[in-house]
């Protein structure tokens, strides 16, 4: 270095001129270092500000990798984080290790070790229900490797501890188990990657991975009470026949929605999304429903409003919705009463003086007073199941009491629905399943016969544009038959007739000036 000089010069007296010679040395080192200090941190400012995050975490595996590689290993400070099995002196079974654990069954390489053992893993869902896994895992003392955002982190299996065989004083009772622990090692200057974005993202991706292995289960309600039952149905986004880019909006939305936990937490806003689906029957507004739970791996609450009388006893139903739900209200247009307010002001004149069965009532009703049955009828009539009641409660406190969560209405008759409904802001999304077009018919005739194209196809196309067949119409007529040929002949056959139907039914209401109420061509042959 340049300075050195200045060092040996202090021991033999220097001429005047070679002082000067020396500090003019120093100062040009000293300038040297600061340029050199201000090149780094420029350099580092605009690659954090240029290159892009995968670009970086190479460049920093590169940089560790060469470290590694030249330096050797033994110079770096490495930290480690212990992840208990059991925390709380053994009381209570640790959720990040069973999180770590499963996540690593998905790293390990079974060629790479020569022991492994499995486990079978009992998870908790948020409904109260256990299910099971089978996981692959390290033996103790075995490790791994993970590379996240390009820094390394090792995994250890440990066990220390337990009595190994000895009995206690209460004979297998006394016997102390092994500790079992996880341990995260990595380079000390990658703690804060460990601590904020790696462990959370084992985390997440544990839960993914339990949440896919997930049994669901559809729950429905029963005057106070949810009663559960594990629920196969097949639908998904590939067996629902629609349009296209209507079925890819609503995939995106709903993994958006999945993703913004942050995001309404920002703006202010219940992590919740509604759906309303209407639609003729069966153009698959429920297999719609069955299809959205399958993907997100959510369970279904399905509500029946008619085996719930008041506001009160539907609240507490809401409330013991878990998180990652979805509640469903099928043909919403005919759970209230439609009559308009004065109508109803009437029937709850009428309804005051008639008997009522009180057993439909929670217990927070019961009361002595002299005037009960007036005052319970009374009561009633406030507390009396109603649509407002119903969207105020899900917009109020429902939204507090926990997040991510669905809600799907469905509806044949859209134009019924009350404005409260269908006001901006209240349902996210409106999606209208309509009679089967093209795309949907494409999809169904993929998915039963595995044929992307006929020599039929074009005239089902053209049929399809001139007449209203529904999916649940298409699908009965390619049931019919396992050759495609024979059962695209009877779909071309059904939709002919119903062509002919519906000019005949045209020239009729030309000639005689009646339109008809009743459809009298829907019926399948
Ligand atoms: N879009 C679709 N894609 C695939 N299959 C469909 C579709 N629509 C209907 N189906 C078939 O028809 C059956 C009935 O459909 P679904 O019950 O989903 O219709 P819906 O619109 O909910 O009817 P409703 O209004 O009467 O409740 C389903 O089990 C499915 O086999």
């Amino acid at each position: 270095m340049d300075h050195l000089p200045l060092v040996a010069a202090s021991s033999v007296p220097a001429p005047a001129s070679q002082h000067g010679r020396v500090l003019d040395a120093y100062k040009k080192a000293l300038t040297t270092a600061a340029s050199v200090a201000a090149y780094t941190v420029l350099v580092r400012t605009m690659a954090r500000e240029l290159l892009p995050d995968e670009l970086r975490a190479a460049a920093r595996w590169g940089a560790a990798f060469v470290r590694a590689r030249f330096f050797g290993a033994a110079e770096k400070q490495r930290h480690t984080v212990v992840i208990r099995r059991q925390i709380d002196g053994g009381y209570n079974d640790n959720q990040l290790f069973e999180a770590a654990r499963a996540y690593l069954a998905t790293k390990i390489d079974p060629r790479a070790l020569r022991r492994l053992s499995l486990a079978r893993s009992r998870c908790k869902e948020p409904d109260g229900s256990s299910s099971w896994s089978t996981l692959l895992c390290m033996e103790p003392g075995d490790s791994t490797t993970d590379v996240y955002d390009g820094v390394e982190f090792k995994w250890t299996s440990m066990e220390t501890g337990g009595d190994d065989g000895k009995k206690g004083r209460g004979g297998d009772r006394g016997q102390r188990p092994p500790r079992e622990s996880l341990e995260l090692s990595f380079d000390a200057e990658h703690a804060d990657t460990a601590l904020e974005r790696y462990i959370p993202f084992v985390m997440a991706t544990a839960e993914q991975l339990q949440r896919r292995e997930r049994v669901l289960r559809i729950f429905m309600n029963e005057v106070r009470a949810w009663h559960g039952f594990n629920h196969h149905h097949p639908a998904t986004f590939d067996t629902i026949a629609m349009d296209l880019e209507l079925k890819k909006n609503i995939i995106d939305d709903l993994d958006r929605f999945q993703k913004r936990k942050e995001y309404y937490r920002r703006i202010g806003k219940a992590w919740k999304r509604g759906y309303l689906l209407y639609g003729p029957p069966g153009t698959g507004k429920s297999s719609l429903v069955a299809a959205m739970a399958n993907y997100l791996r959510f369970n279904l609450y399905d509500l029946d409003l008619s085996e719930v009388r008041v506001n009160a006893a539907l609240q507490r139903l809401l409330i013991s919705m878990p998180n990652k739900s979805i509640l469903v209200i099928e043909d919403i247009d005919c759970c209230f009463d439609a009559k308009p307010r004065e109508d109803r002001k009437s029937t709850a004149a009428a309804m005051e003086s008639s008997a009522v069965d009180f057993d439909d009532y929670p217990s927070d009703f019961d009361d002595d007073t002299p005037h009960k049955s007036s005052y319970r009828t009374g009561e009633m009539q406030q507390q009396k199941l109603t649509l407002s009641g119903l969207l105020n409660f899900i917009d109020g406190l429902w939204s507090t009491s926990g997040e991510e969560r669905v809600i799907v209405f469905t509806t044949n008759y859209k134009e019924r629905l009350d404005a409260a409904l269908l006001r901006p802001g209240r349902m996210d999304m409106h999606i209208y399943m309509g009679y089967c077009g093209w795309d949907a018919f494409k999809t169904l005739a993929h998915n039963y016969f595995l044929v992307d194209d006929h020599p039929l196809f074009p005239e089902v196309q053209k049929l399809l544009a001139e007449v209203e067949a529904t999916p649940a119409e298409v699908s009965e007529m390619l049931l019919r038959s396992e050759d495609a040929d024979v059962a695209l002949r009877l779909l071309t056959e059904f939709l002919r007739d119903r062509r002919r139907r519906a000019v005949r039914k045209d020239a009729q209401i030309k000639n005689d000036g009646v339109v008809e109420t009743k459809d009298s061509v829907v019926a399948l042959e």
